[in-house]
């Protein structure tokens, strides 16, 4: 059956790939910048500015609800969670900066030799 297609419970090998990697992302965020979600009071305007907000705890969530049925999903919302700093913040910016250092030391990551094994192929 498709990956996409399989039953939740099938897919405890990416769970435990995705709760081994993640951890792994946030070490490269030692300012926790992306540990929490970005609030208005923080960043004025933010949410009607970033309509697809993401940081590591929603990450962490979606892990243990078993939302991501994939490598590259779960590689989408980190994505995402750099994408969103880079466009509400000016280049200029510390946090600007951050996420475009996290964004290419953890696609590095992501898309290591050793990991891509568990990147199952679409049967
Ligand atoms: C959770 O966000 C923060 C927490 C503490 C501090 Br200090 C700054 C941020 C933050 N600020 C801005 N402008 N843009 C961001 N993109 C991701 N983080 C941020």
């Amino acid at each position: 059956l498709r990956t996409s297609l399989r039953p939740r419970q099938e897919r405890p090998a990416l769970q435990k790939l995705l709760e081994l990697l993640l951890p792994n992302l946030e070490r490269k965020d030692p300012r926790q910048f992306f540990a929490w979600p970005v609030t208005d009071n923080i960043a004025p305007g933010y949410s009607s500015i970033i309509n697809k907000p993401m940081d590591f705890s929603t990450m962490k969530q979606k892990i243990e609800d078993n939302q991501y049925r994939t490598l590259q999903e779960f590689t989408d919302d980190f994505v995402l969670m750099c994408n969103n700093a880079m466009t509400y913040n000016q280049p200029d910016t510390v946090y600007y900066k951050a996420a475009k250092r996290l964004l290419h030391t953890g696609l590095r990551t992501l898309t290591a030799e050793k990991v891509r094994p568990y990147v199952p192929t679409i049967s």
